[in-house]
């Protein structure tokens, strides 16, 4: 069973080709880290990075930190091989790209669950995520979603997408506007994690904040990162301010005592509030708990 309810702003893209690399990401503190087998590895050098993978995975303590695994897409003569290593590693998930249909959700599982078998891992401890990166990824996104009990989440990967549209990548982010807001709402009617796509423009740093920003006003739970310098700036948008944390107090707070009181609808700090904000106040709440910025008892 997935676990949904995890903090995770950031997942790092590392490219597992290079060793020197996947040895000790873990001292950026990402949330997540996600060690590519597909489009970051050379077509030469496909059998030596899932080799590394695995000693990787096997030999190398990642300090708490969430391992995903992308395999290559599922139409490859690799993704078998890519399945079996990331399980007999112990990966905690595999990130399946370019899906565009529940099937190829079951069919992934089905190949997990074989592998889980072969290694003696539980069966259904390994979680799956699905990367949308086409027009008809996009349409099916609930149904991509609600496929399988692996399934943990779903990202939107904009340089396939954008390809695919016919599109042009742009800083603003509107030819990224409707897959957004589709895949978000489908994934909050599923009741899975959503995930933003990769910044290419590393060194553009307040583009990349206004990006964050974006996505976080409009609810995504966190960002696909390439670079370490990405992941600090991810945290620091995705945490909630001082002032947030503030005001989801007073509102949980006031509300509570309003029922003593019989009081409905109130103000907090100068805005309108009723018991439909208590939900996104302790979402706040146990964000920054999760963060370590917020010790109160509240939640
Ligand atoms: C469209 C897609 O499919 S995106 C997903 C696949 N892409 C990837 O996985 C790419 C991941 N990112 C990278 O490989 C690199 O960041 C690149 C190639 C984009 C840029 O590499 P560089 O020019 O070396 O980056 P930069 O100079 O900023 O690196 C600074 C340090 O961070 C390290 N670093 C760079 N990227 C990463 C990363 N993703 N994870 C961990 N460490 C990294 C570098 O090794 C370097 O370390 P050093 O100072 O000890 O030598
Ligand atoms: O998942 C991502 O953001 C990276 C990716 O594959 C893409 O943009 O096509
Ligand atoms: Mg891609």
């Amino acid at each position: 069973m997935a676990v949904t309810n995890r903090i995770r702003r950031s997942m790092i893209f590392l490219n597992t080709q290079r060793a020197a690399l996947v040895k000790d990401a873990f001292v950026y503190h990402p949330d997540c880290v996600i060690f590519d087998l597909e489009d970051a590895v050379a077509e030469g050098e496909k059998d030596s990075a899932r080799i590394q993978l695995y000693q990787t995975l096997k030999h190398v303590d990642y300090q708490g930190v969430e391992r995903w695994v992308r395999v290559n897409a599922l139409d490859s003569d690799l993704v078998n091989e890519d399945i079996r290593a990331a399980v007999a590693g112990g990966t905690e998930g595999i990130r399946l790209p370019k899906t565009e249909t529940a099937a190829e959700v079951k069919e992934a599982s089905a190949k997990i669950t074989a592998a889980e078998k072969e290694f003696d891992r539980p069966v259904g401890s390994t979680m799956l995520m699905a990367a949308l990166e086409s027009p008809l990824g996009v349409m099916n996104a609930y149904e991509i979603a609600t496929a399988d009990d692996r399934m943990m989440g779903i990202a939107l990967s904009a340089g396939d997408y954008t390809r695919t549209m016919h599109a042009k990548r742009t800083v603003a982010g509107t030819e990224l506007f409707g897959a957004r807001s589709q895949m978000l709402i489908a994934a909050r009617a599923a009741g899975v994690m959503a995930f933003d796509t990769v910044y290419t423009d590393t060194d553009n740093e307040e583009g990349f904040k206004k990006e964050l920003q974006l996505i976080k006003d409009m609810g995504f739970d966190g960002k696909s990162c390439i670079n370490p310098k990405q992941i600090g700036i991810t945290h620091e948008i995705f945490n909630p301010s001082a002032a947030e944390i503030k005001h989801a107090e007073h509102v949980l707070q006031a509300v509570n005592d309003s029922k003593e009181n019989g009081v409905g609808v109130l103000t907090v700090d100068g805005k309108m509030v009723d018991v439909a904000w208590v939900e996104g106040a302790q979402r706040n709440l146990k964000l920054a708990k999760a963060a370590g910025i917020y010790k109160g008892a509240l939640v």
